[in-house]
Order: structure tokens, then sequence, then C-alpha cells
């Protein structure tokens, strides 16, 4: 494969600070398959996924991309790529199949060996304790709407820390909390599949004292930095009367997050709506805020694409390119913006307004780590066997250089994940949708580094983007 080269004058690149790390992401349910592998308890992905008509296809991560088994092919293409850190999650259920007590030193085993080889390989093991495939045994004692569920998550984190505390660069504690709460507990596309705002908002809060009890874990067991990853979104009004709306969308999604973390409340545009802000709805209690607010080393941020919101208009239709979503607002979707595969906007500079806008009037100084970011579309493999994925390589040259701006604007971004190493199990899309910078044959596990892989590699070599 003849490796493609830029010019690499120094006028011609923009350059990121020495010792930026980069890296690429992936998540246990949606690349280990071994579902029920050397001792690994059920999950509630792998209730959901094999509950008939919740995911695509009916597709299931009982194999996925095999990574159980394969994860030294895994490590490989992440030398091809040549990053510093590779983030992977851990499964809850491989190492606690029930999710309290016994622990499985299988499932211990698994992630020591895929840790001592990255290690071994020179990459960053970057750690994300919950990626959303929770034991089904604790679902079934109500899962994050129960109050509980945050001593059960300190335990696993103590676990989790004092078996890799030693190996780990970094902790992340949970990953998109609000995705959790609100698409597993409100709108249910995502499991356990309820649709109940009164539980997805006692998960909201359940899920920020298992965060704070997981960093206290952590602390004691490891001296690895600790973060969270949060899903941040920027709402676009597209008129100055949606403006408010605009505000009351970001604070649903991004304010009951960062403002707890950091400000110790939930935020005040929402106080009386007891269907969003866990404080109206009564689920705060004396002492949450001093463990919610447990000082943290760095913010992980997640971010794919904008939203534009406005009004609906007086006649009550929606005009082409508007979805209704409330009794008088719309999300849009403006004209001349590409889409991906997901429906989801392609916009870069949308992950400079979140960093500039959003992100470092909360942070300030604390390092920013951007988690995830990427693009699925419809990849295929050509008669001479190369994936010439363009969409992916422009949107990924594209954002890449809009965080090089969020940079020169003061943000303390030392990081960059692409979402993800390899093509994967997307959830309630199951495998129809290729975020991967690798492309995976699923019929036959053949892994197949993109053309956006080998960008990607130039880029890292470089530590630069070439203009
Ligand atoms: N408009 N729009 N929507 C933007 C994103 C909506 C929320 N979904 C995510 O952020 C998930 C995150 C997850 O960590 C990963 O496990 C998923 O594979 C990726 C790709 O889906 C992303």
């Amino acid at each position: 494969m003849p490796r493609r080269y830029f010019p690499m004058s120094t006028d011609d690149q923009l350059r990121f600070p020495d010792g930026f790390l980069w890296g690429a992401a992936t998540a246990a349910y949606q690349i280990e398959g071994g579902a029920d592998a050397e001792g690994k308890g059920p999950s509630i992905w792998d209730t959901f996924s094999h509950t008939p008509g919740k995911v695509f296809h009916g597709d299931n991560g009982d194999v996925a991309c095999d990574s159980f088994h394969r994860y030294g092919e895994d490590i490989a293409l992440l030398k091809r790529l040549g990053v510093g850190s590779y983030r992977l999650s851990l499964s809850w259920p491989r190492i606690q199949p029930t999710g309290r007590g016994e622990v499985n030193a299988k499932g211990l085993d698994y992630y020591n060996r895929v840790i001592d080889g990255l290690v071994e390989a020179g990459i960053e093991p970057s750690v994300t304790l919950y990626h959303w495939d929770l034991p089904q045994a604790l679902q079934d004692a109500g899962g994050w709407a129960n109050r509980d569920i945050a001593d059960w998550f300190g335990e696993f984190a103590a676990i989790a820390g004092e078996a890799f505390g030693d190996r780990v660069s970094r902790w992340i504690t949970l990953n998109e909390p609000w995705v959790v709460a609100h698409v597993g507990y409100r709108d249910g596309r995502h499991a356990p599949g309820i649709q109940d705002p009164a539980l997805a908002v006692a998960a909201n809060h359940h899920l920020l004292l298992a965060h704070g009890n997981a960093v206290s874990a952590l602390r004691a067991s490891s001296a690895a930095p600790v973060g969270i990853t949060l899903n941040l979104t920027v709402e676009r009004p597209v008129t100055p009367e949606a403006a408010a709306h605009a505000a009351v969308l970001e604070a649903r999604q991004n304010g009951v997050y960062l403002d707890p973390i950091f400000h110790g409340r939930y935020p005040e545009l929402l106080d009386g709506d007891a269907s969003f802000s866990p404080a109206a709805a009564g689920h705060v209690r004396d002492g949450d805020f001093e463990i919610i607010g447990a000082p943290l080393d760095f913010l992980g941020v997640n971010f794919y694409a904008p939203h534009y919101v406005g009004m609906l208009h007086a006649d009550g239709e929606p005009r082409r390119g508007e979805t209704v979503t409330g009794p008088d607002t719309v999300s849009i979707q403006p004209d001349g913006l590409p889409i991906t595969a997901m429906n989801w906007l392609v916009e870069p500079g949308s992950i400079r307004e979140l960093l500039t806008r959003i992100v470092a009037p909360v942070t300030g100084a604390l390092p920013v780590y951007i988690t995830e970011n990427g693009s699925s579309w419809h990849d295929y493999v050509t008669q001479d066997g190369q994936v010439n994925d363009l969409e992916r390589i422009a949107y990924l040259r594209g954002h890449l250089a809009a965080v090089h701006g969020a940079i020169a604007d003061g943000v303390p971004v030392k990081g960059y994940f692409a979402w993800s190493l390899l093509d994967n199990f997307e959830w309630a899309e199951g495998y129809a949708k290729r975020f991967g910078l690798v492309y995976v044959d699923f019929a036959t596990q053949e892994r197949l580094l993109k053309r956006s892989g080998e960008v990607y590699a130039s880029i890292v070599a470089a530590n630069a983007l070439p203009k």
C-alpha cells in the first residue's frame, strides 16, 4: 500500500502543540464480542440487542469485531497509526458478572493482556470504566434509577483501579452520562429501553454520584489522572426568537452535567423543571454535590455535530428540512451542509464554538481532551482492495483544523481521539453504520486500513495538519 505524503513545509501546515496526544477510541460492547466467554455476565446491551426490533437488522454484540480474541491485531493497527494512546472501555460484567461482589479473574486476565500489550507497544491505555454495558443483574435491581448504584459503581472502580492502576495512563469514569440517562431511560432508543422521564432525571443524578464515588475510589488505588467524558451539544438558533429555546436545550444536555461537576448546582434555567432537573425532582441530598464535585484532572469531550433550532411557523406547518420537536419548536437541517450516514450535520466550526463558548468558560485551565470525534459514511472496498473514504478525510481534516483554532483561541486541548479505530457495533444501528479508520469485514473479521487511517497516521506522525 503506497504511503501518501503531504508537503511538509512549515507554512503549509497547522502544527499542534508539542506533546499533543493523538489517539483512537473504541468501547467494550462495540468491539469485543465474547459475550459469554470466560465467565462474563450478561449486560443490558446483550439483553437489548437480543430483543426483537431494538437493533437494526437484529444485529447484536455476540461477536462484534472479535477483539476479545483479536486485540493483538487491534494493537498492531494502533501502532500502524502511530498513536500515543488507545481509549478502550472495561466491560463491567466481564469483571463483575453480576455487577456486585464476586470478581471474575478471567475477566481481569483479559484486560491485563490488552493493557500489557499496549504498554509493550508504547501506547498509553486511556481506560473508560463505563461505556453503557451495565451488568443486567444491576438493571434488574433498578439500574441507574436506583441510587444504590453509586456505591456499586464505586466498588467496581476500586476493583479496576487496584487491578490496572499501575499501568493505566488516564481514567475516564463515565462515557456520555447524558446518553445513558436520556437515550436509555427517556426516549428508550438505547438499553435498557425505558421511556420514563422521571427515571431519566433520577438516573442523571445517580450517574453523577457514581462518577464522584469512582473518582474517590480511583484516587485511592491509582496515581493516574481522572476525568469524565461528556457529549456536549451546540444548539444554534436560526432566529432571535429561538435563542431562549436553544439555551434550554444546552442546559438540558450540557448544564445538567457541567454545572453539578464544576459549580455544585444544577442549572438555574431548569429550576422548577422536574422532568429535566434532578434538583427540581427532589433527588439532591445533603453532601451530594461534595461527592459529585470531586476535583478532576481533565474533561473529556465527545462531539460530532451541531443542532439548529427554530420556532414553528404560525401556521403550525413545518417547512422543508424542519422537524417538529415541541409545541412551538423545530429542529432544522440547513440546506447546503453535508450530512453523514447517521444524518448528522458536518459543520467543523461547531467544535471550535463548543470548546470556546461552552467548555472553556467552565473548565478554565483544566486540560481538555477530545475523547471522541468522527463520522460515519457508506464505506465499501474497491476492486483493488481499498476504502477511499474521502468524506471521512474531509470531516477529519475540517474538525482538526477547528480544534487547532480552539487551541489558538486559548482552550487547553491536550489531545484528540478519533472515533473509532474500527468499524464496530453502532448501538441501535448495529453494523450498518461504519465509523472506523479501519474497515472491518464482519464475515471474515479481516481489518483493512482505510484511506482516512493512512491520512490520520500522516497527521499523527507530523503532529500537524497539512493546510
Ligand atoms: N446529531 N447528533 N448527534 C450526535 C451524537 C449523539 C449521541 N451519540 C454519541 O455521542 C455516540 C458516542 C458513543 O460514545 C459511541 O459509543 C458511539 O459509537 C458514537 C457514534 O454514535 C457516539
